[in-house]
């Protein structure tokens, strides 16, 4: 299932060790700590994902109980930060915020010692979904939520909770779920590379999450799936995708939502989240968007043999689910907190700074000019 991988970006070229995650391998193409991602969307909740990805092994029911505890301990957001949350405007882009809150909690509770390190990663995991659902909802409602919710067990429907003012249904919260393990981690992708790299330099934990923040923020990276929405939403019906779909092609547009650095065929996230697409657009009786992103993904396969990634189908899912367009990528960042903060804990334990070479391309001498004498 993975490319044959040669080029610029680094591609096809290994960066390091990592007990985490496989790419394009085995068995569905997408293990956690060798547990296929189809089982994992199945059967698992974030939380015990969670702490897979922190702790090395699933939790039994008992630490999972604990851990559950824990994270709901470590929602409340302190005031100095809900302060400057609103101080943020409206019109602020809310992975702006979110690199805004991390950096700013990372002030109030600064990670002293590496030892802090999976405190400071569950304080994140649990109070980023807050962060980002407070500034939305006071800057855009005049509301202040309650970042608590503490009669709310899952971080899915804690987020669903604060964004709504209600309890989300059972359907809700069991594809919020399903989402958050889909993007949890992804080994060498360039948001968890950041993060890395900066843990590499041993900085804190609340710099490297706040560089993958920003490597996430960008369309060709988790962003895709903003873009994607925002490409798809003008279409009223398959037919109006497909023309509008074959004019960007022709046009050599990059098309948001398809292709893959490393997976060649298939992202083996889509048909997990495309199947709960489905189920929500069944549910809220969709009568065009599910079957125009259906069409998107026809036509995409038959011009190029370009396939659907993680991102294409979350966008109608969450467009089902009532959620705002630009909260798509900082739900991602509420998932892909624990794959980075993993990351930067492996980093840490086998430490080595990262600093590869470069292929110099410049002159090879240039004359010094007196400032005066330059054109
Ligand atoms: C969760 C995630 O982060 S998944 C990725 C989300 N990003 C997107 O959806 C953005 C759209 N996709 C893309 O831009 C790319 O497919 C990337 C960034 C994901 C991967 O980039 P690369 O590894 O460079 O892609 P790859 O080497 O397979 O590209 C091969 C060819 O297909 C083209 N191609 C790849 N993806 C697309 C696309 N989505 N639309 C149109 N053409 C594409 C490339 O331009 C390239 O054409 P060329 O040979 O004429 O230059
Ligand atoms: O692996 C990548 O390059 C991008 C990706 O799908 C992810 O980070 O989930």
């Amino acid at each position: 299932m993975a490319k044959v991988l040669s080029g610029a970006g680094l591609r096809g070229q290994s960066a390091g060790e990592t007990a985490l995650c496989t790419v394009g391998k085995a068995a569905s193409g997408l293990t956690y700590r060798g547990y296929d991602i189809d089982l994992l969307a199945d059967k698992a909740s974030f939380e015990e994902v969670a702490y897979l990805l922190l702790y090395g092994a699933l939790p039994n029911r008992a630490q999972l109980t604990a851990y559950q505890d824990k994270l709901i301990g470590l929602r409340s957001l302190p005031e100095t930060l809900k302060k400057a949350l609103e101080l943020i405007p409206a019109d602020a882009h809310p992975m702006d915020v979110m690199r805004t809150g991390c950096s700013f909690l990372g002030n109030l509770e600064p990670e002293l010692d590496a030892e802090e390190e999976h405190r400071t990663a569950n304080r994140l995991i649990a109070t980023l979904p807050a962060i980002v659902l407070y500034w939305y909802r006071f800057s855009h409602d005049g509301v202040r939520v309650d970042t608590l919710n503490a009669q709310v067990p899952s971080l899915a429907g804690h987020f669903l909770t604060m964004l709504h003012d209600k309890e989300p249904s059972a359907l809700h919260t069991q594809v919020m779920n399903a989402s958050l393990i889909l993007y949890a981690e992804h080994e060498f992708n360039a948001s968890t590379f950041t993060a890395r790299v900066c843990a590499s330099t041993l900085s804190d934990m609340y710099s490297c999450v706040t560089g993958g923040i920003g490597s996430l923020r960008g369309p060709l990276h988790g962003g895709a799936n903003e873009a994607a929405m925002e490409m798809i939403e003008p279409w009223q019906s398959p037919d109006e995708a497909e023309a509008a779909l074959l004019q960007k092609l022709a046009n050599k547009e990059k098309v948001m939502g398809f292709g893959h650095a490393i997976y060649s065929e298939r992202d083996p996230r889509n048909d997990i989240i495309k199947k709960w697409a489905k189920k929500l657009s069944e549910d809220v009786g969709d009568d065009h968007l599910y079957a125009v992103s259906e069409r998107c993904e026809a036509v995409m396969w038959r011009e190029k043999k370009l396939f659907c990634n993680a991102d294409f189908f979350h966008a109608s899912a969450y467009r089902f689910m009532g959620i705002p367009t630009k909260l798509f990528t900082p739900i991602f960042v509420c998932s892909r907190v624990t794959g980075w903060a993993a990351h930067v804990m492996e980093q840490r334990a086998n430490n080595r700074i990262i600093r590869p070479s470069a292929d110099y391309i410049g002159p090879d001498h240039s004359e010094w000019v007196d400032i005066d004498d330059r054109h």
